[in-house]
């Protein structure tokens, strides 16, 4: 007798959403197994945030299903989306300046139990010495980058099962786009699925088990971020034709 496969942590079927009467999404299906790190790809104007947005519940959807740990998602409710587990950070994450680092972290457990709270806030800041040192000192008072780090540990607070990152390299020098693809790594080891979103794809397939390409709001390729050919793939997913060496040059 087959054995049926277990549903994957995330699974979403036939999902359609966009602004108001602009419609972005054209019918989406994509699905995440526990502990799995998937790329998102595709070229600016895709609908990459958008698809990020419609599953944490941030935008309506107007069609399809959002399953997450096995049941369906109230649509339109990010809280209850981050309560079940499935945590977004954000593409331009604003931190608290005026509160310490610490407070900025506490404030994303806040409705966790005190002691809870405190753990998590340090578990949270073992991923990121850099602004662990800087505990203290107002939000403010960190660098750019430091503040996006500080935005993907704030996500981190709430323990995600599936945490999900919108360009969280955007701005940030090598040294740091280094720092925060090696967190999405450390996830992975402790068994957190990530769906990242990403401009730099060379380093986003590095860390990624599979990657999919959405162009025109359509998905156009789904794939092991290992498989040799690739580059090719996705030039072609990203310009609808074969242009040699643009990706890979
Ligand atoms: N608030 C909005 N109102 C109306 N249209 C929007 C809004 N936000 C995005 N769009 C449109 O939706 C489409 C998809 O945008 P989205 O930001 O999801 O793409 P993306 O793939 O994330 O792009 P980028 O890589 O540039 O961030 C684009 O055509 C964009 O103009």
């Amino acid at each position: 007798m087959p054995i049926s496969a277990p549903e994957p942590l995330l699974e979403v079927g036939g999902l359609r959403s966009g602004y108001g009467k602009i419609a972005v999404l054209h019918g989406i299906d994509l699905h995440i197994g526990a502990g799995e790190v998937v790329s998102l790809l595709g070229p600016n104007g895709a609908g990459k945030t958008t698809l990020l947005r419609a599953i944490s519940g941030l935008l309506p959807v107007t069609a399809g299903r959002v399953r997450f740990g096995g049941a369906d998602l109230a649509g339109g409710d990010p809280r209850a989306a981050a309560r079940a587990g499935l945590v977004h950070v954000i593409e331009g994450h604003r931190v608290f300046t005026q509160i310490s680092v610490t407070d900025n972290l506490l404030l994303a457990g806040y409705d966790l139990p005190r002691r809870e709270r405190a753990e998590r806030v340090e578990e949270a800041l073992s991923y990121f010495p850099e602004i662990a040192a800087k505990r203290q000192d107002k939000g403010g008072a960190l660098s750019g980058g430091q503040q996006q780090m500080l935005a993907v540990a704030q996500g981190l607070v709430q323990r995600p099962r599936l945490l999900m990152l919108d360009e969280p390299s955007a701005g940030l020098s090598p040294v740091l786009v280094d720092r925060v693809l090696g967190v999405v790594r450390a996830l992975k080891e402790r068994g957190t699925a990530v769906l990242l979103v990403e401009q730099l794809i060379e380093k986003a397939l590095a860390v990624s088990d599979r990657v999919y390409a959405l162009a025109q709001g359509h998905l156009v390729l789904e794939a092991g971020a290992g498989e040799a050919d690739l580059p090719h793939r996705l030039e072609r997913a990203y310009f609808g034709q074969d242009v040699p060496n643009a990706l890979h040059a």
